[in-house]
């Protein structure tokens, strides 16, 4: 589940070891940390305020250099040729201002592909791409000041995807936007990635990543906690499947008994709803054939010993991402 690399593919985006320090203290932001993209991927960083995502995407875009470790990004070693690496990085950080407010968002993105280095013929032709591939062909000739909030947010986007860059470093890339607004951008990453870019993100957001990322990898102080699918985070987290169902008013303390009878392989809860009670299992093991089997036949005794049938409305699933998160939590403190 830690492996870095998949058979047969090599990533555009390899880091190894990576570790940063902060002032005179020392402060170690990010530790031992290793990761890759492979082509056509989303990987995600979750973590808590403060875990080090951001120092990562950082070192990742060359605008910080590890205290320790190594960067490749295609094949270019990026602590000793930032430059050279940097030009390969679409790169989206959060909360940048970024843009001339008095230029048009054209002559923004113009002047950026400039600093890129791409040539006057292909500079046109880059911009055009980006901005119709954001959707704002429409107002190319208006002051990017005069942008709303989404729009600024697309045209970072479209900076980002200048020169059509192998890897793209999305730091929060939908925080503080409308739903629609956010729904469009997690579109077109997932266009993004179809067509073979590497994408690394970053997100406060579970559906987001749940719905984007191939690959997730939690970080707790600064160090890799652990990596995988939804389901194989949900394993590590010890809640592969979900029970709910609602039982009767009189069964007021149906998860302690529940839990009596379920024992280690299970957690119970209960909570009011709607003039009945709600109770959640959540079991440890994941689902496959005979741990499905084994757990049905244990529900079903643990509700026939509390005096009751299956219930109806019944209804056992996998757990989602912001569920194995929450589970994780007390594992990624400081
Ligand atoms: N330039 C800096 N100087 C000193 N400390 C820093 C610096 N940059 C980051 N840190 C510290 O390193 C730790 C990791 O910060 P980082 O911004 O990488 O976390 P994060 O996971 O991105 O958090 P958030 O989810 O809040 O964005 C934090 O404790 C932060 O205060």
């Amino acid at each position: 589940m830690l492996s870095t690399q998949t058979a047969g593919t090599t990533p555009v985006l390899a880091a190894t070891g990576l570790r940063r320090t902060f002032g005179k203290e020392g402060f170690v932001a990010v530790d031992d940390l290793s990761l890759s993209v492979e082509p056509g991927q989303v990987h995600a960083l979750l973590g808590p305020n403060g875990a080090g995502k951001t120092t990562t995407v950082r070192m990742c875009a060359t605008l910080l250099t590890p205290t320790v470790g190594q960067i490749q990004v295609d094949g270019i070693d990026a602590v000793r040729h930032p430059e050279a690496a940097r030009a390969r990085v679409g790169l989206v950080l959060g909360g940048e201002l970024g843009f001339y407010p008095r230029a048009s968002a054209r002559d923004n993105l113009l002047f950026f592909a400039d600093l890129q280095g791409l040539s006057r013929r292909r500079r046109r032709q880059a911009v055009d791409t980006a901005l119709e591939r954001m959707g704002l062909a429409d107002v190319a000739t208006r002051k990017a000041g005069a942008f709303s909030r989404g729009m600024l947010q697309r045209l970072h986007l479209a900076r980002a995807l200048l020169g059509s860059p192998p890897l793209l470093l999305l730091n929060e890339p939908t925080t503080g936007l409308d739903p629609d607004v956010a729904l469009q951008v997690r579109d077109l990453i997932r266009e993004l990635a179809a067509d073979g870019t590497e994408v690394l993100l970053t997100s406060h957001s579970m559906p987001e990543v749940e719905e984007l990322a191939d690959l997730i990898s939690v970080i707790g102080a600064g160090r890799i906690v652990t990596r995988g699918t939804v389901r194989d985070l949900a394993a590590y987290a010890g809640i592969g499947m979900i029970s709910g169902f609602t039982l009767p008013a009189r069964h007021a303390d149906a998860a302690a008994r529940l839990q009596e009878q379920l024992g280690d392989g299970a957690v119970v809860a209960q909570r009011p709803a709607s003039g009945r009670w709600a109770v959640t299992v959540y079991w440890a093991v994941d689902d496959s054939r005979a741990d499905r089997e084994a757990r049905d036949a244990a529900l079903a005794a643990a509700l026939a010993e509390i005096g009751t049938q299956a219930p109806a409305d019944l209804v056992t699933r996998p757990a989602s991402l912001e569920e194995a998160y929450l589970a994780l939590a007390d594992r990624l403190a400081r």
